[in-house]
């Protein structure tokens, strides 16, 4: 099995290339592990050329060293041929801004953990020979040209809308603000779309705290949405930020998305589509998102009668959080930011009339098995 060592230069706080000079190439010549090559990203998109031409030199199975955050990940899942069948086995340092793949991996203990031993976990776990885990990934279909396979997020609504604008902020903010920052200048926006589900489908049941089956046919939700974010591998976007807790406890036993979606229409206290009503229900998307940074506690909200969300009671959930093989969403033509879509952070533009599928498939399914250590 070769071994190549990638890191970017313009991750989170830019401080992957001192990070990999001080702690990981001599921690893994400690352990005899020699690189056939440590290389430098040099602009995007570079990092799934370097393991593709590292694939065509040495063909068969690779270890990747990858310092950097979940976009550079993305870019290796998507930048090697089909018909490279191998395995990419991937050792992630987390030197980017929200590193969601990590954390998820390695949830934040809550104790003090000394940053660099935290960050080299996963190396630990390579370097004892811990077995590496399949990922599964979420292969988004924009036309019969455009496919794109996320490791972490698909999403459209608020959380594509944050994803688009906060890129403009990178270099004032180059930490997690800059996803608050942006999320408070599109809270108050609704996205006009459907989406039909596909089976199985479960939805989350706040009172029974548990995934149930519903129904075994296509189930299709009407806009307009607030949000609406699917996720594989992850149970959280930031080390705090479990959007998706049912992900980790209860992991899905195949392939599978899991959906976090709120509809405004829901809220017994917005009747219409109106300047107000969209003030009112920002209140409450905000107080998703914030419960979102609670343990996951979002998705146990409800309406209580005074029409705030609550955890207790029997009201309707505020978030609707499923989980199903495959989704279809539909914007609606005059709504252009509801054609925007977020894979693990790039931005893609729906065609007009167009829709976007995505579906749940094992990391083998494009000719690679992606794993990772953990
Ligand atoms: N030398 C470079 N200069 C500028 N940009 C680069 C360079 N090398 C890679 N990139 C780009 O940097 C982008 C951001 O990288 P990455 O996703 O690793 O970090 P991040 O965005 O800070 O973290 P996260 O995705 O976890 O929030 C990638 O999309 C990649 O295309």
């Amino acid at each position: 099995m070769s071994l190549l060592v990638i890191y970017n230069p313009a991750s989170g706080d830019r401080s992957a290339k001192q990070f990999f000079e001080e702690h990981v190439i001599p921690l893994l010549h400690q352990h005899d592990k020699n690189p056939t090559n440590i290389a430098s990203t040099e602009r995007a998109g570079h990092a799934g050329e370097l393991v593709k031409s590292h694939i065509a030199a040495h063909p068969g199975p690779v270890t990747v060293i990858i310092g950097s955050g979940d976009g550079t990940v993305h870019e290796i899942v998507n930048g090697l041929p089909e018909a490279a069948a191998t395995r990419v086995d991937l050792v992630i340092v987390p030197l980017g801004t929200a590193n969601a793949l990590y954390s998820s991996l390695f949830p934040p203990s809550g104790a003090d953990q000394d940053p660099t031993s935290y960050r080299l976990k996963g190396l630990s776990a390579f370097l004892t020979s811990a077995p590496p885990k399949p990922l599964t990934l979420a292969k988004t279909t924009l036309s019969s040209s455009s496919t794109v396979y996320s490791a972490v997020v698909t999403s459209t609504a608020l959380h594509a809308s944050i994803l688009h604008d906060s890129e403009a902020l990178r270099a004032s903010m180059p930490g997690i603000e800059r996803f608050k920052a942006a999320a408070a200048q599109n809270i108050t926006r609704w996205y006009r779309a459907s989406v039909t589900l596909h089976p199985p489908i479960s939805i989350y049941d706040p009172t029974a705290a548990a995934l149930t089956p519903r129904a075994q046919e296509p189930t299709t939700l009407h806009g307009p949405f607030a949000y609406f974010l699917s996720t594989v591998n992850v149970d959280r976007l930031e080390p705090l930020f479990r959007i998706t807790p049912l992900a980790a406890s209860s992991p899905p036993t195949a392939p599978a998305l899991d959906l976090v979606v709120v509809r405004p229409l829901r809220d017994p206290a917005v009747s219409s589509d109106s300047a107000d009503d969209r003030e009112v229900f920002a209140q409450k998307a905000g107080r998703v998102l914030g419960e979102a940074y609670n343990n996951g506690n979002h998705v146990n909200l409800r309406y209580a009668p005074d029409r705030q969300p609550v955890t207790e009671g029997d009201g309707e959930t505020v978030v609707e959080y499923f989980r199903c093989a495959s989704f279809q969403w539909v914007p609606e033509g005059a709504d252009d930011r509801a054609h925007l879509l977020c894979a693990d952070g790039a931005i893609f533009n729906i065609a007009q009339s167009g829709k976007a599928s995505c579906v749940a498939t094992s990391s083998t399914d494009n000719g690679i098995t992606f794993s990772v250590y953990a």
